[in-house]
């Protein structure tokens, strides 16, 4: 049997209704770097919206008709990739460097991940290479306010993408552009952000992602860069006891760090217990991790919810920091309590905690799935 070939980095595109998503399609599509781009676009009904508005794509486009993708299309889409993935493996469409999947504006950008890395085939063949979300500086704020989507949508974003800055009051220096990027900053501080006026968005955009493949060589996002921890623990130590009243200030991204190695079956135990009891509420979780039976050989992890990316390890640590970094973005889950449960799978619990075989002896802990 022969192996797969190299799997394709997969971008989702993602935004509030009108946000932007077709205009910077359109614009990126026309940009001969990537011409070897396959589009998956969402439609509503029968019209076919933001087909009409795409230009320059023919082959390349795969159409999805039956409305929403965070519900009824997710079937679909799982058949559109393996129909894509196929036609590219038998010669009947052109090899491909990557694929967009642009989701509609209500759509929750979870779904579309966990479709892909829940599959066994799909998350072989294609890597998360990053999530994109539009936000609009005119309307972001009250688009926040207004739709739990939304911040979803931007919490779990590796890039931000500000659009309409010429039209924002007082200008992208004003008061009102840097209110919001206030609340971007708290609510994604692992996010980096551009602005859609920008000239070459294309590198910004699509390097949003690791590639393990390439994780020493400078092809390719770098680890820490990916990862975001420093930017992450900043915004924690900044904003830490701020209220929680409005439906954003519910989200947190936050850090778990170690410097001591913990071993497989520790660290397996660790996201087991973690995934069975939050794991709904865990929009996105991405690590480095110090394994104790190879601490030379960093495992990369990352995963949406209850699912987890196969782990990647590396040949070495390729940023020079060789500790343990986890990052995670959940909801209603205070990071007190995680960092609680690392720590005594770690074998260092704290006073008046369980240690990792109270935990795992419990009868009432739901044991979850194995990854290694
Ligand atoms: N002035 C200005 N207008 C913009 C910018 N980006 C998008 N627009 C306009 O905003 C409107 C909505 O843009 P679309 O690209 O259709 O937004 P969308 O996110 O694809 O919208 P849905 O498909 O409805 O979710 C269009 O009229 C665009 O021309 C921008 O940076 N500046």
């Amino acid at each position: 049997m022969t192996n797969p070939p190299a799997p394709l980095p997969l971008t989702v595109l993602t935004g509030f209704l009108g946000a932007g998503k077709t205009t910077l399609l359109n614009r990126l599509l026309r940009d001969p770097a990537l011409a070897d781009t396959a589009v998956l676009i969402n439609e509503f009904g029968e019209v076919a919206i933001d087909h009409l508005l795409v230009e320059h794509v023919d082959d390349g486009v795969v159409m999805l008709s039956s409305g929403c993708l965070c519900c009824s299309v997710r079937g679909e889409l799982v058949g559109a990739l393996e129909d894509l993935l196929r036609r590219i493996d038998n010669g009947r469409s052109p090899q491909i460097g990557r694929v967009v999947i642009e989701t509609t504006g209500l759509a929750d950008p979870a779904p579309v991940l966990l479709s892909v890395l829940a599959h066994p085939y799909l998350s072989l063949r294609f890597r998360i290479a990053g999530v994109i979300t539009m936000v609009d500086a005119v309307n972001g704020a009250a688009t926040l306010d207004a739709h739990p989507e939304a911040v979803k949508q931007v919490a779990i974003a590796d890039r931000i993408v500000l659009t309409k800055t010429d039209l924002v009051e007082g200008g992208p220096n004003g008061t009102a552009a840097a209110a919001l990027a206030t609340r971007l900053d708290r609510l994604a501080p692992a996010a980096s952000r551009v602005d859609s006026a920008q000239s070459n968005l294309t590198a910004a955009l699509l390097g949003a992602g690791f590639d393990p493949a390439h994780a020493g060589d400078g092809r390719a996002l770098r680890l820490a860069e990916w990862l975001s921890a420093d930017a992450v623990a900043a915004a924690e130590a900044r904003d830490g006891g701020s209220d929680t009243n409005r439906h954003d200030e519910r989200i947190r991204a936050f850090t778990v760090t170690a410097e001591q190695a913990i071993s497989t079956a520790a660290f397996e135990g660790f996201l087991d217990l973690l995934r069975a009891a939050h794991g709904p509420n865990l929009l996105r979780f991405k690590g480095v991790v110090k394994l104790a039976e190879h601490p030379d050989r960093p495992v990369v992890v990352h995963g949406v919810q209850h699912i987890v990316h196969p782990p990647v390890e590396l040949p070495a640590w390729p940023d020079g920091d060789d500790r343990t970094r986890l990052v995670l973005i959940a909801r209603d889950l205070d990071a007190a309590v995680v960092r609680r449960l690392f720590s005594a799978f770690l074998g260092t619990p704290q006073i008046d905690t369980p240690d990792a075989a109270a935990l795992t002896t419990n009868p009432l802990a739901v044991p979850g799935l194995r990854f290694f």
